[in-house]
């Protein structure tokens, strides 16, 4: 089996981000949506992106946001990628990876069979599907420590990259990999100590387990 990626999303501080580091994850998400507890500005990312380059990639997440936004942030903090978890169509997917020429993730939310379908509209535009768990209307859509149903992956194939993520944390991670063999895990308040601040010992917790498992 080959190694599991892990993504620390919502890294708004340096320790949180040396942290993911020292526990080796794959990925930093820096949160550039203001209605969430872990946002950031370009400005504000541009520390941060410094010290993660070459240390971990940088992937930047978005919601339904303009352009602007983007490069402000792709310029500021050196993205690696960009994570679209908005309700962002395929048409869009593509022109932002086109447009900032970096691989763009897309999230989906699921609650159902038929929202792992919708993986195939993004195989064109997208280079990693992230399933991540439906959030009730008028919240955050993402980042609420919400799971779904994890054996809709059980036996799911696809032939992008992909990644699980929702309600995941130290003490099931092994259970999720277990269930859908994803290739990258991701995580955010399942490593916090309340909304928007990470917690040293439970990022390194996290990537130890999900380590044990691929
Ligand atoms: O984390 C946020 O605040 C956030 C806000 C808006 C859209 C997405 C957001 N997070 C996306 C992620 O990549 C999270 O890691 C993913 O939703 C899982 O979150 P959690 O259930 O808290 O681990």
């Amino acid at each position: 089996m080959a190694t599991t990626r892990i993504k620390i999303c919502g890294i708004n501080a340096a320790n949180a981000l040396e942290a993911a580091i020292g526990a080796h994850a794959d990925f930093a998400g820096f949160v550039f949506y203001p209605p969430s507890p872990r946002a950031l500005t370009p400005r504000e990312a541009a520390p941060l992106g410094e010290r993660a380059q070459g240390r971990i990639k940088r992937v930047g997440l978005f919601v339904d946001a303009e352009d602007d936004l983007i490069a402000e942030a792709v310029a500021a903090a050196g993205l690696d990628a960009l994570q679209l978890h908005g309700t962002e169509a395929p048409g869009r997917a593509a022109a932002l990876k086109a447009r900032f020429d970096l691989p763009v993730w897309k999230a989906l939310p699921v609650a159902s069979s038929d929202d792992i379908e919708r993986a195939k509209l993004y195989r064109e535009a997208a280079d990693l599907i992230l399933f991540d768990a439906k959030t009730p209307k008028g919240t955050l859509p993402g980042g609420m420590g919400l799971r779904f149903d994890w054996t809709l992956l059980a036996s799911y194939r696809s032939p992008i990259a992909w990644g699980v993520a929702g309600g995941i944390g130290p003490d099931n991670v092994a259970e999720a990999l277990a269930i859908t063999s994803a290739p990258l895990v991701d995580v955010s308040s399942g490593v916090e100590s309340e909304p928007g601040v990470k917690d040293v010992d439970k990022i390194a917790a996290f990537c130890k387990a999900a380590r044990n498992v691929g």
